[in-house]
């Protein structure tokens, strides 16, 4: 699956713009960034729930996706056992929803109510029911909301093992800006645009995070930080790190790895989280620079002026 240059624009306004990702089969691409900066409209575009007003996406015939989605419009009134779940828009056999079950540890939990389940359950229980479909793709938005930390590690952990078994490219959707898997092999931010890419941190190896959060959590999350160096305001302004405000960046923005592209220096229309910049392949390869984020991980940025090309190589989902 791949994502070339697209775009989104609804009432006048591009939701994100010049977008471009793949993911490959066996690959876990994560894709981060603030509140409203395109994440879920992003991850819509890779499974064709939204078709994109520019650029393309590309899928294999027969492709299939699995997708778990932030919010789920379940009548929560209504008991629902996690069984009736699985069985809500697909049909399969009872051997086959047991099987699912077992494989994401809930195989016990077949005839529970939803309702009562915990966050991780409950998440669990919508895991079996993206993987049920064998798809090449696995969405999840937000897979550990509603989890305390050990039960993310644990979800991590399945994760991992859902893309070690099944071979599946997984795309996730991290609403945390700063915590990865430390499995990630590309972790994409956006900002309205691709804002910069690259390898998650190698934070299993940070002291000060082990001592925070023990070695399993080490050796499952990693921190991927790296540094706005300014701010887009509600009202189209930019806040720049001195806390000087101007109407548009600084020319020479963008130049740098802690930074995020803006409309204003590249000409777009609009205001806000409106941009579009292209960037291309993993953290080493392509056009652009290659930089460090503030843990060491390595981080490619986003060229300044859009670059094309094809990123979708063989292998892909
Ligand atoms: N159908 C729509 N019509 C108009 N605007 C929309 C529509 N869908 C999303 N938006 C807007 O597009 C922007 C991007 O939304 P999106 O849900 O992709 O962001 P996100 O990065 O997933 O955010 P969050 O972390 O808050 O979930 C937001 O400003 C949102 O309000």
């Amino acid at each position: 699956m791949t994502l070339l240059g697209a775009g989104v624009r609804r009432n006048g306004r591009w939701l994100v713009r010049g977008v471009d990702f793949s993911v490959r089969r066996g690959e876990i691409v994560t894709l981060i960034g603030p509140n409203g900066s395109g994440k879920s409209t992003s991850a819509k575009m890779a499974i064709g729930v939204l078709s994109p007003d520019e650029g393309r996406v590309e899928r294999q015939p027969g492709f299939r996706v699995g997708y778990v989605p932030q919010k789920l419009a379940v009548d929560w009134t209504m008991p629902l056992t996690v069984k009736r779940l699985m069985t809500l828009t697909m049909r399969l056999s009872d051997k086959e929803i047991a099987a699912v079950l077992d494989s994401v540890g809930i195989g016990h939990l077949a005839g529970a109510e939803v309702q009562h389940l915990s966050g991780g359950e409950f998440q669990r229980a919508l895991l079996a029911r993206a993987i049920a479909r064998k798809p090449d793709l696995l969405v999840l938005d937000e897979p550990v909301q509603g989890v305390d930390f050990a039960g993310e590690i644990a979800l991590y952990d399945l994760i991992t093992s859902i893309r070690n078994s099944a071979g599946c490219g997984i795309l996730l959707i991290s609403h945390d800006l700063h915590v990865v898997m430390a499995e990630t092999d590309t972790v994409i931010c956006l900002n309205g645009h691709v804002c910069c890419r690259g390898t998650p941190a190698a934070v299993s190896r940070s002291p000060e995070y082990m001592r925070l959060f023990g070695a399993a959590a080490g050796r499952t999350l990693a921190v991927y930080s790296h540094h706005h160096d300014h701010t887009h305001l509600p009202d189209g302004r930019v806040r720049h790190e001195d806390g000087t405000i101007t109407d548009h960046c600084h020319a020479g923005d963008g130049h740098h790895h802690d930074h995020v592209h803006g409309p204003e220096g590249h000409g777009h229309e609009g205001h806000g989280h409106e941009g579009h910049v292209h960037a291309h392949g993993h953290a080493a390869g392509g056009n652009h620079g290659h930089h460090h984020a503030d843990n060491g991980a390595p981080v490619a940025h986003a060229p300044a002026a859009p670059v094309s090309g094809r990123i979708g190589e063989k292998g892909d989902v």
